[in-house]
């Protein structure tokens, strides 16, 4: 196997118009590689850090760059290990989690390169067969990516009855539009939020109302089964002072919070609800969890509903743990600049998946063309893969999908 030669970063704009740090690794025998970090903007308090792009580049420059050159392109463990201790924090709050995911992602993508083999097989895809992610397409949102909007952030279409991948990334982006239809009857004006998802000035009670007549319509129309699901991010609604949720003018409490949860994935069979609680609420996930009855190995493929943490596992091994320990949730969704390397996400859907939990691969609100997330879902038989469904950053992703369903990546 080829040696890393070199590593060049720049910031490169995302699709909020922020700067982000794109990362190319070229190897001896001219293997390259891109890639480019996403950012959040709900970002979960136990994070890896992501520094400014400048700073960030800096930093790596300095601390790593020099001790990752001449390594081994396809030796990603070693290479993010050498990241870790050329940043030598818990955090990446040296050189930041977006130089140290753009590197770890380039680095996997020119070691690909060198083999002359797709990512998801470099990465241990080659014998996935026919399983592939089902997209959650955002197609209602709110919360921290749209002012005005719904409380809940995400309304999810969730086709999981797809023949294909194919048919289910068209079966979501029918359903966005579909929405539109339906917020149009209905004389609601919507703008787009930061994933492309439709931002209208709703309740979350009519939010529900329209993705249900929404998904039904697209179901008739392809014939093969459309849930939804949703993103709480249910850590930007607490107000950790009262203890409560706050809806705008309403407020939950925990007990609330949890009933509240419970009744709306029986009212509306909600394949999937992801950050229902408080990010230090291990407790209050297990007791949901417990209450919508999901049980045995792996939930995506019984049929039931996934109660995933985001924001409360941060793609993090220990933090999942202390949630399988406990019974928080069934599910793990998993973002790689959340940890900073490929290593790390790679050991977190193992062991969620050692455990029987499911892991959905996501991308984040601020996002840029790059393309490694596809590949990651489908090298890790992740369940779901979460983007979202329309504008040129989310369709990269699902675009890629199709492209590797058709072995012409
Ligand atoms: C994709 C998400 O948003 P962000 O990237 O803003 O955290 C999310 O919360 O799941
Ligand atoms: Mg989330």
């Amino acid at each position: 196997m080829t040696r890393i030669r070199s590593i060049s970063l720049r910031r490169v704009l995302d699709s909020r118009g922020n700067p982000t740090v794109e990362a190319d690794v070229l190897t001896e025998s001219g293997g390259f590689g891109r890639a480019a970090a996403p950012s959040g903007a709900s970002t979960g308090e136990y994070e890896a850090v992501e520094r400014p792009p400048t700073e960030a580049i800096a930093a790596a420059r300095e601390h790593a760059v020099p001790r990752i050159e001449g390594l081994f392109a396809g030796d990603q463990r070693e290479v993010d290990a050498v990241l870790r201790a050329a940043d030598g924090t818990d955090d990446f709050s040296e050189i930041g989690a977006n130089s140290a995911v753009a590197i770890s992602m380039a680095t996997a993508k020119a070691a690909a390169d060198v083999l002359g083999a797709p990512l998801y097989q470099h990465l241990g895809g080659a014998f996935r067969g026919d399983n592939f992610p089902i997209p959650l397409g955002n197609v209602i949102g709110g919360g921290e990516h749209a002012r005005d909007a719904t409380h809940i952030q995400e309304f999810l279409a969730a086709p999981v009855g797809a023949p294909s991948v194919v048919e289910a990334v068209f079966a979501n982006a029918a359903v966005h539009a579909a929405v539109a239809e339906e917020l149009d009857e209905r004389d609601v004006p919507a703008a787009k939020g930061d994933e492309g998802a439709w931002a209208p000035a709703i309740s979350d009670a009519e939010a529900f109302e329209v993705m249900d007549a929404a998904v039904e319509t697209i179901e008739d129309e392809v014939g093969f089964e459309i849930r939804f699901g949703l993103d709480v991010a249910a850590a930007e609604l607490y107000d950790s002072d009262e203890e409560v949720y706050v809806y705008g003018d309403e407020t939950k409490t925990r007990a609330e919070q949890i009933a509240y949860v419970a009744e709306m994935i029986d009212e509306y069979d909600l394949a999937y609800v992801e950050d229902p609680l408080d990010e230090d609420d291990f407790e209050g996930y297990a007791e949901l969890t417990e209450r919508v009855g999901v049980a045995g190995a792996r939930p995506s493929q019984a049929g039931d509903c996934l109660i995933c943490g985001d924001d409360l596992f941060v793609t993090n091994t220990d933090r999942l743990q202390t949630g399988i320990d406990v019974g928080a949730g069934n599910s793990i969704l998993i973002k790689p600049n959340q940890i900073g390397t490929l290593s790390d996400a790679f050991d977190a859907v193992e062991l969620a998946h050692r455990n029987g939990y499911d892991a959905v691969v996501s991308h984040r609100s601020g996002e840029t063309e790059d393309t490694t997330i596809a590949h990651l879902a489908v090298a890790t038989d992740a369940a779901y893969i979460k983007t979202g469904t329309v504008g040129g950053e989310r369709t990269a992703k699902l675009n890629e999908l199709i492209r590797i369903a058709d072995d012409a990546v």
